[in-house]
């Protein structure tokens, strides 16, 4: 019987953890580097959860340094079957307030001179990114999150830019013109690994501010982010819980638990072996025992 083991990565103000039974720190490694610090590994009720402060403790990582990729490949060695991102984000749209959710669909990536991608020279991999959230664990996530007590949207793109300063005037207002709705600095590559990882990745955000598209009013400043997070933090844990509680018994298969099946491109004689080593637990399933 296949059973949930759900990743949490906490994002800004929500380094403190979930509040994890039987919670045991752990420090994994990664031949992709330092993930941003140690794992809680723990449970509620019945199901197995792993959680990752992105940032690290005390907030010691930008977005900029953040290594997506150790943080991916940590979560797939601990036996994560689906991974939820909490996250800060700037509102872009006017019905979209601070102290609400947004369960993101879809994001656009601006980001720049991050790694991006497990795979490459010598392993070639296309996989495809068209819906980048799992349909089944965000409706999942949003509906907790509601029974939480939060006004949830279901949907909403998330521009993520690089950072680590906000955007300016004429960038915010062309980010709406692009269709995105709200905006941060870390689901992408988050969205992108998990993806090459095959774990079904859903991101529940918290919108903290109104950016700066709205000319009467002073940009975001970071203390508001976190101030509002603060107010929330407490709320983003009880949605966890009340995801615990809400999942079924089994875990069907998803789609994206065999993302990898038709991705790679590369014949098996022209691989690099080093490269096909590191990836023994992103895409052990499609490469076999040389992984
Ligand atoms: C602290 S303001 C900007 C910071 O907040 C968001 O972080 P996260 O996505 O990890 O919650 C945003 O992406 C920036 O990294
Ligand atoms: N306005 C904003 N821009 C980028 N990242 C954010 N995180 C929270 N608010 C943000």
């Amino acid at each position: 019987m296949a059973s949930w083991h759900i990743g949490v990565i906490g994002g800004s103000g929500l380094a403190e953890g979930i509040g994890l039974e039987d919670a045991q720190e752990i420090a994994v490694s990664s031949p992709f580097g330092e993930p941003s610090g140690p794992v809680t590994i723990g449970r509620i009720g019945k199901v197995r959860f792993t959680f990752l402060a992105r940032h690290g403790a005390g907030h010691r990582l930008s977005p900029s340094a953040i290594n997506y990729r150790a943080n991916i490949d940590v979560m797939k060695r601990c036996g994560v079957t689906d991974l939820v991102a909490l996250s800060a984000i700037g509102s872009l749209r006017e019905e979209l307030a601070p102290g609400q959710f947004v369960a993101v669909d879809q994001l656009i990536d601006r980001t720049s001179g991050r790694a991006h991608s497990f795979f490459g020279q010598g392993l070639v991999a296309h996989v495809s990114l068209a819906d980048p959230v799992c349909p089944r664990l965000s409706a999942l996530v949003a509906e907790a999150a509601r029974k939480a007590g939060g006004t949830v949207h279901d949907k909403g793109c998330y521009i993520a830019i690089e950072g680590p300063q906000f955007s300016t005037r004429a960038e915010s207002q062309m980010y709406r013109t692009w269709g995105a709705d709200v905006i941060g600095m870390t689901a992408m590559p988050e969205a992108r690994l998990s993806r090459e990882a095959e774990l079904p990745y859903a991101l529940l955000g918290m919108v903290t501010d109104y950016d700066c598209w709205r000319e009467a009013e002073k940009g975001v400043e970071a203390a508001e982010v976190f101030a509002v997070m603060k107010a929330n933090a407490a709320r983003a844990r009880d949605a966890v819980k009340r995801l615990a509680k809400a999942l079924p018994e089994t875990r069907e298969p998803s789609p994206i638990d065999t993302a990898l099946d038709h991705a790679i491109v590369t014949a098996p004689a022209a691989r690099d072996r080093k490269l096909v080593a590191m990836l023994g637990a992103v895409a052990g399933r499609v490469l076999g025992e040389n992984a």
